[in-house]
């Protein structure tokens, strides 16, 4: 019986191989859930000129300090007016929300505030000087740095590469994805299931996985009990892979198609982890270009908890993240909890908003409906064999 590997060393490990992804130039379209390998910085001022924040009036300050006054609106200033427009004493122009400040105008009276005539207008309230105008670089200054290197990509920030008229932006990719799943009992969800089959249901999970932890996910599909079918597939499989997850095939079994066609290579390791559940996990690099793979347990709970562990942070440092364990939250158990000694347990448990937190009933590594059921992870250290209830334990949120 060769001993355990701890999980923190299991982890290190594959930090100290995988590799942050090269710098990619892409379109703004394909930039979301990518990491900005570039700084950013506007060539322009934003806004690049004063403008009006509200339909209305542009107006000298001093001229509607006594109302109700009736000025002459001497033309209208539409949003992209590209004229330069002045006003004089005594005068007003109509103005659109974004359209250009007239030189001479110092505020905007809101249409509200008027009784919106178009030859002339009354106005009814004064403003002070400013009133409703949004000055050049009140956002950023020309040559501002809007967006650092290493941000990662979200709605937000593509709204701003596009705001300082970026079209291509230089990015950490997502990282794409393959995952293989491995078992002569599989089939794939929707066709009929025969003696001894079960529904293939890893690959579904981990995709989505994949997705969420921001890479691009490849099932590709159901490989038998066979090493030589398995290899076949992972050369297939490799020339679109920055990763390869596969699902079972890596425990103790006469028939453990991954264990048996990666071992001989030498380059991926296969570890009994001193964790529950996920004990078994293969790890390394395949093909030419060294390409990560993990090699998760079949069971559906140890491969999710797994990849919650070990390829999250590997695909953190792919995007080009700070990349370490899991986050934890601090949390107090709600029931009693038991672990085996010397392994870390992660017990499936729902996460309360009042901060506890409540193992659900049935913990077994193939009880997928149970993991479905809860929302967070529990974790019990290595040393820890009970815990009441009322204890303060830390939690991975799911
Ligand atoms: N004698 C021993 N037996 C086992 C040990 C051990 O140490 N000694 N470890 C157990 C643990 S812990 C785990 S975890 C599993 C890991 O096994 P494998 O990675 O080889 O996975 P399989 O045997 O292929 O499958 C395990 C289980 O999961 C189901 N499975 C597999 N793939 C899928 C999938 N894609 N979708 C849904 N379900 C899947 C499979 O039918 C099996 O029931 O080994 C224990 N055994
Ligand atoms: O370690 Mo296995 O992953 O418990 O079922």
């Amino acid at each position: 019986m060769n001993s355990l590997r701890s999980v923190d060393d299991h982890l290190a490990g594959i930090l100290n191989t995988v590799r942050t992804l090269a710098p990619l130039e892409v379109e703004l379209e394909q930039a979301l859930g990518t990491t900005l390998a570039e700084e950013v910085t506007s060539p322009v001022a934003l806004p690049p000129f004063d403008n009006s924040a509200m339909d209305g009036y542009a107006v000298r300050a001093e001229d509607v300090a006594a109302v109700p006054v009736t000025l002459p609106v001497i033309d209208d200033v539409p949003a992209g007016d590209d004229r330069l427009q002045a006003i004089g004493p005594g005068m007003v122009m109509r103005i659109m929300t974004g359209a250009p400040l007239p030189a001479g105008a110092d505020a905007v009276i809101p249409v509200e505030w008027t009784d919106a005539g178009t030859a002339q207008v009354v106005v009814g309230r004064s403003a002070a000087p400013g009133h409703a105008i949004r000055r050049a670089g009140e956002d950023v200054r020309a040559g501002d740095v809007v967006l650092p290197a290493g941000t990662p990509i979200g709605p937000a920030q593509l709204g701003v590469l596009a705001g300082v008229g970026r079209r291509r932006v230089l990015v950490r990719p997502r990282p794409r994805v393959v995952i293989i799943s491995t078992g002569a009992e599989l089939v794939e969800p929707g066709m009929p299931l025969g003696p001894g089959q079960i529904w293939e249901s890893n690959s579904y999970a981990l995709l989505a996985a994949v997705r969420e932890a921001g890479g691009e996910g490849y099932r590709a599909g159901i490989v038998s009990d066979d090493a030589a079918g398995f290899l076949d597939q992972l050369d297939a499989q490799l020339v679109r892979a920055d990763l390869v997850i596969t699902s079972g095939g890596v425990s103790m079994g006469a028939y453990e198609p991954v264990k048996e066609a990666l071992g001989p290579l030498g380059t991926v390791r296969f570890d009994r982890v001193a964790m529950q559940p996920g004990m078994p996990q293969g790890f390394g690099v395949v093909g030419e270009d060294h390409i990560p793979l993990f090699a998760l347990p079949g069971n559906p709970v140890s491969s999710f908890v797994s990849f919650m562990l070990f390829v999250r942070p590997a695909l953190r440092k792919m995007r080009g993240l700070p990349a370490g364990p899991t986050p934890t939250v601090r949390a107090v158990t709600a029931a009693p909890l038991r672990s085996p000694q010397g392994k870390r347990s992660f017990l499936r448990g729902v996460l309360a908003p009042d901060g506890t937190v409540e193992p659900v009933r049935r913990q077994g590594s193939h009880q997928l409906a149970a993991l479905a059921s809860a929302n967070a992870l529990i974790v019990v250290p290595e040393d820890v064999t009970e815990l009441p209830e009322g204890a303060n334990v830390e939690v991975i949120p799911l």
